[in-house]
């Protein structure tokens, strides 16, 4: 239903045109008038509107009322229904003029009525074929006041600022509605553009008071413009990022068409999709992923030819790789940890306890963070294979990296960026290359770092190692924190000695000392023979190594407290075994002892101090060596010269001191001693230790050294078949010494059958097996003296 104003509205023909009273001139209003209902929209007196309309009975009376210029009642359905009857209308309604039918059929009529006065239906007087009622009018107050004008003055200001703010609105409306003073005809009109629901427009239909109606208008204007207001500033700012969206989109097709130009087309532009995915997928904490974003925003604008590219490029890659949220699932069935280390390892008890341990806390505890372990023992007695093995048990990722020789920070931390060819430290490459933020990082040779002008790798790796400081783990190269907590650190040494003391401090030292003979018997049966001969391919040709070659090897091919060129003999052996077999030559089947000779050549290592004869001035020692116990033989001799002192035999500091406080104990005690008070102003001496191209150091020596001068200088021997470790004092006082178990092992080995041992060492010989102690005998002291007769003999 269209509305239109009526142009003839104009001030000076209100009154003759508008209003209409019974007794007006223009149409009369009968007592009883056709009623017409209309569905959608009320007509306002004054006002005028095309309505349609349906059915006979309706077409019928408005062709009546027209024909004969009578007046027809229009009133609003109350609600919408099939067939409406009286009922169903509103009572209140407006008497209303037909202007003119523009269309009339035989089933609708289309019409323009113009709204004359509001009446009210009183008694329905006829319902077909059409409704007629009795009515009567509704008069509305007339008063002026001062308030009516102000509140017509003030709609009509909101009514333009609504109709600024994207009112829908006739061109001529708003000059028009400038000339309307009437009160009721201005809410009337005002009323017909607001965007009401139909019942309340007829609540205003049916107001007769048209101060009253003004202020509802005014009201509801105020409501449309606040709404309007609200809708602009969404508008305003959906606009501006539609603008923004727009230029954002612009200017990147611009800098799509200069990166064409510049080379940098569409391939890489794929590459920089690729990239983002891959960020977005890499898990990475909210701050890291800001930084790769970031980093991927720069290399758009690089060209892809410059090195810069490669390095930002590089960079990328490396943040996307690291595992930051990737973990392996943990196994913690402990009977199942306890099978796997047994299947891998012989014997180690107190080592293989520890480990269970640690994997019940962390069962327990869930977050395995504690102390870092550290292996400590001679090479080749299962440090890093006790990593993999617990690894395997945990289901966990091994790694492994060497710290022997590292002297530059930047290979555990990285190098900054700036420098050329930077790369991040091997912590973050070997966590990228395993895949998982939880394996086991096991760090050998933790004693063998250096440190030079380049850093201190040993202070880089106190934060690695700190469960409280290495969740956020900076590398210098990738800038951004990472969380080690989860990882699993593990450390071997050979000797803790040279361990940075902070370092050693914040690790829970596990030793594992050497392997007696019967051990090793038993370990090459159990585990290396077997996996030599899967290594070399001789599982269907079973070779039997009998335990006299076994032993063989062990005594004359090898000299170290671990297994690992134990090991290498066999393997060797079974090489030779495979070339005979693929020779087509005859196959040894039985490794005897005269087979190892065969196979390895003359024995390598020399041992047996029972070969040798007793000498003055040579006396056994044992040393302490990284590959275990070793027995020495301390020489000595003196020529006619003038206070004088030589040590050779590539002598470290330590060992120097020990040899020159022995001369120094041995002068001031001469003449208790029976050694001529004079000797040293005559003579010159000379120590060596041979196997001279082995460094040596150490103050265990040091009752050697004094035995060896006090047998050069009191004329004598020294039995071979003794052997002695301790360290000693000016005052001829014998301290402890270390490695005590490794030094007992090399002594039996070397056929040594009395062990000279500082009395503080009783525990250490005691800790060791049964078995083995009952091979040598040992005689603890406290004073060097009570050395002198258990080492020499009498004058000859
Ligand atoms: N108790 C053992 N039972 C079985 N095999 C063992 C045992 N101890 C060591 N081995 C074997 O000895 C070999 C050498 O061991 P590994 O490499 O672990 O020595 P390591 O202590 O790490 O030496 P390094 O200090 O030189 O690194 C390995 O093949 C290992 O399987």
């Amino acid at each position: 239903m269209q509305v239109t104003f009526n142009n003839s509205l104009n001030p000076s023909m209100e009154k003759t045109t508008f209003t209409l009273h019974k007794n007006g001139d223009s149409i009369p209003l009968p007592e009883i008038i056709s009623i017409i209902p209309v569905k959608e929209d009320i007509v306002f007196p004054r006002l005028v509107r095309v309505i349609e309309l349906y059915g006979k009975g309706l077409i019928t009376a408005i062709n009546e009322a027209h024909a004969k210029n009578e007046c027809i009642g229009i009133v609003v359905l109350k609600y919408h229904v099939a067939s409406p009857r009286h009922e169903d209308f509103y009572d209140i309604g407006t008497a209303s003029k037909v202007v003119r039918i523009f269309e009339s059929t035989s089933d609708t009529i289309k019409c323009l009525v113009e709204g004359l006065m509001r009446i009210k239906v009183t008694e329905y007087t006829q319902t077909e074929p059409y409704c007629t009622a009795k009515i009567e009018e509704l008069r509305e107050f007339s008063e002026k006041s001062e308030t009516i004008d102000v509140l017509i003055q003030s709609v009509k200001t909101l009514f333009k600022l609504s109709a600024m703010l994207g009112k829908a609105l006739p061109k001529d409306i708003i000059p028009m509605i400038d000339t309307i003073n009437n009160p009721s005809i201005m809410a009337d009109l005002v009323t017909v553009y607001l965007d009401l629901h139909i019942d309340e427009k007829q609540k205003l239909l049916e107001m007769v008071d048209p101060q009253k109606r003004l202020r509802i208008v005014f009201h509801y204007l105020n409501k449309d413009i606040q709404v309007r207001e609200l809708k602009g500033k969404i508008n305003d700012e959906v606009a501006k990022e539609m603008l923004k969206a727009q230029r954002e989109f612009f200017l990147k097709e611009q800098m799509k068409a200069i990166q064409k130009e510049l080379g940098k087309d569409e391939p890489h532009m794929a590459e920089f999709i690729k990239l983002e995915e891959n960020i977005k997928k890499a898990e990475m904490p909210k701050e890291v992923e800001l930084v790769a974003t970031k980093e991927l925003e720069r290399l758009r604008d690089i060209n892809p030819a410059s090195p810069e590219y490669t390095v930002s490029r590089t960079y990328l890659d490396y943040l996307i790789n690291i595992p930051w949220n990737k973990k392996t699932v943990d196994n913690l069935d402990i009977n199942q940890a306890s099978k796997i280390l047994d299947e891998d390892h012989y014997d180690l008890k107190k080592v293989k306890e520890r480990i269970l341990e640690f994997l019940a806390v962390h069962k327990l505890k869930e977050k395995l963070k504690g102390p870092i372990l550290c292996f400590c023992g001679p090479t080749g007695t299962g440090k890093t294979s006790l990593g993999k093995s617990i690894a395997r048990a945990l289901g966990r990722k091994f790694i492994r990296i060497s710290l022997g020789g590292i002297r530059d920070e930047a290979e555990i931390r990285g190098h900054r960026r700036t420098y050329v060819g930077a790369l991040p430290g091997r912590i973050m490459q070997e966590i990228c290359r395993a895949g998982a933020c939880n394996p086991i990082f096991m760090l050998d040779e933790i004693d063998k770092i250096g440190e030079d002008f380049r850093g201190d790798p040993a202070s880089a790796l106190l934060e690695v190692l700190d469960p409280e400081q290495n969740f956020s783990f900076v590398d210098h190269y990738l800038d951004v924190a990472f969380d080690l907590s989860d990882v699993l650190f593990i450390t071997t040494a050979n000797i803790l000695d040279t361990v940075h003391v902070a370092l050693r401090d914040r690790m829970e030292v596990i030793y594992l000392s050497g392997y007696s003979e019967d051990e090793k018997l038993k370990i090459a049966h159990q585990f290396l023979i077997p996996k030599q001969i899967k290594e070399n391919g001789l599982e269907k040709y079973p070779v039997d190594f009998q335990d006299a070659a076994i032993t063989k090897i062990v005594l004359e091919y090898t000299r170290e407290a671990g297994l690992r060129n134990l090991e290498r003999e066999i393997a060797s052996i079974c090489r030779k075994i495979a070339k005979e077999i693929v020779g087509e030559a005859q196959v040894t089947k039985i490794i005897l002892p005269e087979t190892v000779e065969k196979f390895l050549g003359p024995r390598k290592f020399f041992y047996q101090v029972t070969e040798e004869e007793d000498k003055i001035g040579v006396v056994t020692g044992l040393a302490w060596t990284e590959t275990g116990g070793d027995i020495i033989f301390i020489e000595v001799s003196r020529m006619r010269g003038e206070k004088q002192l030589t040590l050779t035999g590539l002598l470290g500091d330590i060992m120097q001191e020990s040899a020159i406080a022995s001369l120094s104990y041995i002068r001031s005690n001469a003449k208790r001693l029976g050694i001529d008070e004079t000797f040293y102003d005559t003579s010159e001496i000379h120590i060596h230790v041979p196997s001279g191209a082995i460094p040596k150091d150490g103050p265990s020596a040091g009752i050697t050294m004094c035995i060896a001068l006090i047998s050069l200088l009191t004329c004598r021997p020294a039995k071979r078949e003794v052997a002695l470790t301790g360290e000693i004092t000016l005052t001829g006082n014998v301290l402890p010494i270390g490695g005590v178990k490794e030094k007992i092992l090399a002594a039996i080995r070397a056929g040594v059958k009395t062990i000279v041992l500082p009395l503080k060492n009783k525990d250490d010989f005691e800790e060791i097996d049964k078995e083995i102690r009952e091979k040598i005998q040992c005689v603890y002291i406290e004073k060097i003296d009570e050395a002198i007769d258990v080492v020499l003999s009498q004058k000859p």
